[in-house]
């Protein structure tokens, strides 16, 4: 792999041209995409998008098989010496019977320039637990501690693979609010995520994956306006189904049986068009769910695929 990134790369994450397959998947399918210093970026995609994959690239764990990997000018593997990059992944290795303190000394010792040990557990909301022996804590308190563990090498840009994931609800509070403390210092943060409102509310730009393509890229307002609008169902009654994605402000269709659901960024041309074919049986307009709006997203760009 040829690296054309220079010292002075203004970006925390370029990928350029970027391909990964395992055998007849392709996990990344040419991702391109420049992550400034300083941004909170979301990775939203449902399960086997990518996200992953993406990540484990970002950290040089895995080569591409085409493109290349920036970060921050340098290669990965670069980047991970020098102790730029931190990283949450979802399988943790095994905690080891230390206490915290001990251990985020430990994995710090390991770079060039670690982050005070205290400042780290402060960050990480583990203060009053430096003592405990890490294999004694909850599963909350254990995934802060493996974000104190990345926070450790005092990192320039923290990739966190589902970081949340089986936190309840207050954990996962505390986990963002930490997470924003670090971001606000200047930090580039990387995130992924299966939810759009969790993507909405911590990260200043979603990047939406489905089989291995960015099919979205934006601020959560704008992704929430392409992905949003209204869902107009009526019964087909037998009424063929071609030509309803031509129709105005029709984004995604879904056919149920002889139930036809078009979401619309122009609910009031749709269904006037509608109205036109005769197609008002039983029809009704509704204001699309975030979730739902994410899932007609990502599968509408998937039939392309
Ligand atoms: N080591 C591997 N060997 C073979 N296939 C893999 C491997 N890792 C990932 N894949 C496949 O690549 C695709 C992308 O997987 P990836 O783990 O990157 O997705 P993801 O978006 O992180 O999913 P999830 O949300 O479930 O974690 C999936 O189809 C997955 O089955």
């Amino acid at each position: 792999m040829t690296q054309t990134t220079t010292q002075s790369d203004a970006n925390a994450v370029r990928f350029s041209g970027v391909v990964k397959s395992y055998g007849a998947v392709r996990a990344v399918n040419g991702a391109e995409l420049s992550i400034g210093r300083g941004e909170t970026v979301a990775l939203l995609g449902r399960n086997g998008a990518g996200k992953s994959t993406t990540i484990s690239l970002l950290l040089g764990l895995n080569e591409p098989d085409a493109g290349e990997v920036g970060i921050f000018g340098r290669t990965p593997e670069q980047a991970v010496r020098a102790g730029l990059v931190g990283a949450m992944l979802q399988e943790g290795s095994p905690i080891p019977r230390v206490t915290v303190r001990e251990l985020v000394f430990f994995i710090g010792s390991m770079y060039p320039k670690p982050m005070p040990v205290a400042e780290a557990l402060a960050l990480a909301g583990l203060t009053e637990f430096a003592d405990r022996r890490v294999d004694k804590l909850s599963g909350g308190q254990t995934q802060r501690v493996r974000f104190a563990m990345a926070l450790a090498g005092n990192p320039e840009l923290l990739l966190l693979d589902e970081p949340t994931a089986a936190l309840d609800v207050e954990a996962r509070r505390a986990f963002w609010e930490s997470m924003r403390t670090y971001a606000d210092r200047g930090n580039t943060v990387v995130f992924s995520t299966h939810y759009l409102e969790e993507a909405d509310d911590n990260a200043d730009r979603i990047v939406v994956i489905d089989r291995g393509r960015i099919v979205a890229d934006g601020p959560g307002e704008t992704i929430k306006r392409a992905a949003g609008g209204s869902l107009v169902s009526f019964d087909l009654a037998g009424m063929p189904t071609e030509g309803l994605s031509l129709l105005p402000g029709v984004a995604a269709v879904e056919i149920h049986g002889d139930r036809a659901r078009l979401r619309s960024d122009d609910s009031d041309a749709t269904v006037v068009a509608l109205a036109a074919m005769g197609a008002v049986r039983r029809l009704e307009v509704a204001p699309a769910s975030l979730e739902d709006a994410f899932l007609s997203l990502t599968a509408r760009e998937s039939e392309t695929v």
